[in-house]
């Protein structure tokens, strides 16, 4: 039977605490909606795309919850990530008059749950909303952590807030409709958490990646666990990005700019932080940090989960001046997230000689 038990965990956010459960089944469960904020009216927003695969399933396990159970479909697409797109769950909203208690249901990848969280965030200066991702990628780091944001053309995520959901339903059934490039991208983020926080997770990684990407449910349950569990552990020390929060951007600084180099929705987030790792652990090594056989391992684990490891060809300049724009610089500094091999990540500057000489090496 491919199915496995239910599990909960619970991130520790004191008041803004609370639950993520994961398993099989979980949208047509009950329990996965029992508790929530009491509200009559409640918004799913979701996209083109999930919307015809799981609205109705979602809408009918609201029922009993809320009077009226609304829906808004934005188009599907990172490129609409943006100002024009949180503005219509605004006017979704306001045309069916809904009050500050209506919660939010984010049902989609990690585009749906960033709009959709900011939306919360900043709809009559916040309600509720609960993150249910539908991707492997939102459901192992997106909805969990309260980062929500829109991008703007010169960045990545540049415009949002941080604000935590009231709950995060991981069902691992939805995953069985996911294309094989999207359940690749979320792999870069599983692969994220070894080098960053726990080489054993790495070994499993390695052991386990044909059944993840056969949609094994065991593997894929430990995959999304192990993961939330280490995103909840770092979220709960540093929950604003003060500094330890940065090590879940490991591969971003590359990543994003190859993002908005190549304009929204060209590379995948997951494509980006993979090739990004790579290019990550390649400056490491070349500062030093870590043994070069450590990169070529990662390399490797990253092809093997389909995902491009040579960076597209981007201007020199344009790489710099975009990474100037990352959230982690400081006074015009890039700061990147480093690793050593022992599976601990670092952020700290780098000669830009060094940054360099790494995109040349990486890049196609
Ligand atoms: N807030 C955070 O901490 C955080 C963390 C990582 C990534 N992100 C953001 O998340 C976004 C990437 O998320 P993503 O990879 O989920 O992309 P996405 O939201 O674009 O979803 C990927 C694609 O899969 C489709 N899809 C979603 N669920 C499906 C399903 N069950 N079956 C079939 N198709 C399905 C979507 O419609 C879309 O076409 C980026 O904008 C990135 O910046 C945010
Ligand atoms: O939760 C975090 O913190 C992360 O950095 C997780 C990343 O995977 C995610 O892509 C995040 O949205 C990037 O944050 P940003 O601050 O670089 O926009
Ligand atoms: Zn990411």
């Amino acid at each position: 039977m491919n199915s496995v038990p239910t599990s909960e965990l619970r991130i520790d956010l004191g008041e803004r605490s609370y639950d993520i459960r994961i398993g099989c089944g979980l949208l047509s469960d009950p329990a996965s909606w029992a508790g929530l904020p009491r509200a009559s009216q409640a918004l799913i927003v979701s996209n083109t795309t999930v919307a015809p695969l799981y609205a109705q399933r979602l809408q009918q396990a609201l029922a009993p919850h809320h009077a009226r159970v609304l829906q808004v479909v934005l188009p599907d697409g990172e490129e609409y990530k943006d100002w024009a797109t949180l503005n219509s769950i605004f006017n979704a909203l306001l045309a069916n008059e809904c009050d500050r208690r209506t919660v939010l249901y984010a049902l989609g990848g990690g585009v749906v749950g960033d709009i959709t969280g900011f939306a919360a965030a900043c709809y009559m200066r916040g309600v509720p909303f609960v993150q249910v991702p539908t991707t492997l990628l939102a459901q192992v780091d997106s909805s969990v952590g309260g980062k929500t944001a829109v991008n703007h053309p010169r960045g990545k995520n540049m415009v949002g807030a941080f604000y935590q959901p009231q709950r995060v339903i991981c069902d691992l059934d939805v995953l069985d409709t996911l294309p094989p490039r999207e359940l690749s991208a979320g792999l870069a983020e599983v692969i994220k958490y070894g080098p960053i926080a726990d080489l054993a997770f790495l070994d499993w990684i390695e052991a386990h990646l044909d059944a993840l990407r056969a949609l094994d449910k065991a593997a894929l349950a430990h995959a999304v666990r192990r993961s939330c569990e280490i995103k909840a552990a770092v979220v709960a020390a540093d929950e604003r990005e003060s500094d330890l929060r940065a090590i879940l951007n490991f591969g971003h600084t590359f990543g994003h700019a190859i993002e908005a180099g190549l304009g929204y929705g060209q590379w995948l987030h997951g494509e980006g932080v993979g090739c990004g790792m790579v290019m990550a652990a390649e400056l490491s090594a070349r500062l030093g940090l870590v043994q070069a056989d450590f990169p070529r391992r990662l390399r490797t684990l990253v092809e093997r989960a389909g995902l491009p490891v040579r960076a597209p060809a981007l201007p020199m300049e344009q790489w710099l001046s975009l990474m100037r724009l990352d959230k982690k610089a400081l006074a015009g500094e890039i700061r990147f997230v480093l690793i050593d091999g022992l599976g601990k990540a670092v952020q700290r500057t780098a000669p830009e000689a060094l940054v360099r000489e790494v995109i040349a090496a990486c890049s196609a």
